[in-house]
C-alpha cells in the first residue's frame, strides 16, 4: 500500500518505518473538519475543526531514541485514533516519530545521540544530524506559522506545549518521571505540573542549566511547556506493558481533546527534584563507583565517592545526592549523569523551587 494511504488509514508508524516505500506528502480532511498535513516522514500536523484563544499548539514526539519504543506505541495509538476520527482534537497537534532509521535497527542512535543535537543547526554529516535539523525545522514551522498567532493579535503567545516521550535505559526508583529543561522563559506552568500529577507521573526533575535536547529546543526558542518524559524502560516494539502508562495516556487524550484542563496540586503526591550537578565525561578514564545498571534516583549519603575521571574524584554533596541517567559510555564531553536532590516547590501560575 502507498505510504500516504497507509497513514490516512491509521498506519502512521508503519508508513514512517517502511523506508523501502518512497515518502508521499499529503493534506486531507475528515468530515468532522479535522485537517491533516503529512509534510515529512514521521511528521504529521493536525488542525482542529475550530480554533479559539484557548487553543493550544501541542507537540508530542517519540522515537528520538530508536530503542525507546513504549512511547512510540503511544504516539501510534493516538495518531490512529485521530486519523480514524475516533478522537477529535481541540488543539493544534504536531505528532513526530523522530528517528525511523534507529527504530528500524532497534538502537538508541546511528552515529551520535540525536537528543544532544538541538543547540543549533548541525552540519549534515550523518543521519542523526539530518533528522535533528528536520525536527528543528518542523518545530519552527509549527509554532511560527500557527494561526493562533493572529488570534492573539500578537499581544500574547499561544499556549505552547512539547512532550518529548522517552524511556529509561535502566530500572528507576520512579517508573515514570519528567525532566523539565532549563530556560529563562516561563516554561514551568502550574497547568503543566498539574497535568503531570493527574497523569500519575511519579517524579519531576528540574534542570538547572541549558541542555541541547529536543524539549529544551522548544522551551528555549518558543517558551513551550517542554518536557522530556521518561515512561518506563526500553523494550522491543510490541513488547511494552502499556497498561502501566494508562493514566498518562488518558491525560494526554484529555490534554488534546479538552478545551481546558482542571488545575490542582498536592505537594505530597509528586516527588520533585532539582539538578545539583551534571557530570560530563572528560576522558576515557571516566568511571563510576557503582554498577552501570544502577537504578535511576539511587540515593548516596553525603561524602560517598561517586565517580572519578583522570584523577578528579566526585563525592556526593551535603544532604546526599541521587543519580539519574548514569552512563559511562557516552561520547567524550557529553553528560555521564545527572545528580539530583529532592526539593519543595511553590505552586502557582509558574512553579518555582521553594527557597
Ligand atoms: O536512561 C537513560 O540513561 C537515558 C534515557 C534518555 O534518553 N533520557 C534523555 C533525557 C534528556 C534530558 O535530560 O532531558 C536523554 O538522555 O536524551
Ligand atoms: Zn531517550
Amino acid at each position: 500500500m502507498a505510504s500516504l494511504q497507509s497513514v490516512k488509514e491509521g498506519g502512521f508508524l508503519t508508513a514512517t518505518l517502511d523506508l523501502a516505500l518512497p515518502f508521499e506528502a499529503g493534506k486531507w480532511a475528515l468530515e468532522s473538519g479535522v485537517e491533516f498535513d503529512l509534510s515529512h516522514r514521521g511528521i504529521l500536523t493536525i488542525t482542529p475543526p475550530k480554533v479559539s484563544a484557548l487553543t493550544k499548539d501541542i507537540i508530542v514526539s517519540a522515537g528520538v531514541h530508536g530503542d525507546e519504543t513504549g512511547p512510540i506505541e503511544l504516539v501510534q495509538e493516538m495518531a490512529q485514533s485521530l486519523l480514524q476520527g475516533k478522537l477529535v482534537p481541540a488543539h493544534r497537534l504536531l505528532l513526530i516519530i523522530g528517528h525511523p532509521q534507529a527504530i528500524n535497527v532497534h538502537t538508541r542512535f546511528i552515529e551520535e545521540n540525536m537528543n544532544r543535537l538541538f543547540a543549533e543547526r548541525n552540519d549534515e554529516t550523518n543521519i542523526d544530524r539530518i533528522n535533528a535539523n528536520q525536527l528543528q525545522y518542523a518545530v519552527d514551522d509549527f509554532y511560527q506559522k500557527s494561526p493562533l498567532l493572529t488570534l492573539h493579535h500578537d499581544q500574547a503567545l499561544p499556549d505552547r506545549w512539547h512532550l518529548d516521550l522517552h524511556c529509561a535505559i535502566r530500572d528507576s526508583v520512579h517508573y515514570t518521571f519528567a525532566v523539565s529543561p532549563y530556560s529563562e522563559k516561563t516554561t514551568r506552568s502550574g497547568a503543566l505540573f498539574s497535568f503531570l500529577q493527574q497523569a500519575e507521573i511519579e517524579a519531576i526533575l528540574l534542570s538547572s542549566a541549558p541542555s541541547p535536547t529536543f524539549s529544551w529546543y522548544s522551551a528555549e526558542n518558543y517558551g513551550a511547556q517542554g518536557l522530556t518524559m521518561e515512561l518506563g524502560k526500553v523494550a522491543r516494539l510490541g513488547e511494552n506493558d502499556l497498561t502501566r502508562l494508562a493514566p498518562f495516556a488518558e491525560m494526554m487524550q484529555q490534554l488534546i481533546c479538552s478545551d481546558t484542563l482542571d488545575v490542582s496540586w498536592d505537594d505530597s503526591a509528586t516527588n520533585v527534584y532539582r539538578v545539583t550537578r551534571s557530570l560530563a565525561k572528560k576522558s576515557d578514564d571516566f568511571s563510576f563507583t557503582f554498577p552501570s545498571n544502577q537504578a535511576n534516583f539511587t540515593f548516596f549519603e553525603h561524602g560517598k565517592l561517586l565517580a572519578q575521571d583522570c584523577g578528579v574524584e566526585y563525592y556526593s554533596l551535603e544532604g546526599g545526592e541521587a543519580v539519574v541517567f548514569p552512563n559511562p559510555n557516552v561520547a567524550l564531553g557529553q553528560r555521564a549523569c545527572l545528580l539530583v536532590q529532592q526539593t519543595d516547590v511553590k505552586f502557582g501560575e509558574q512553579v518555582t523551587v521553594a527557597k
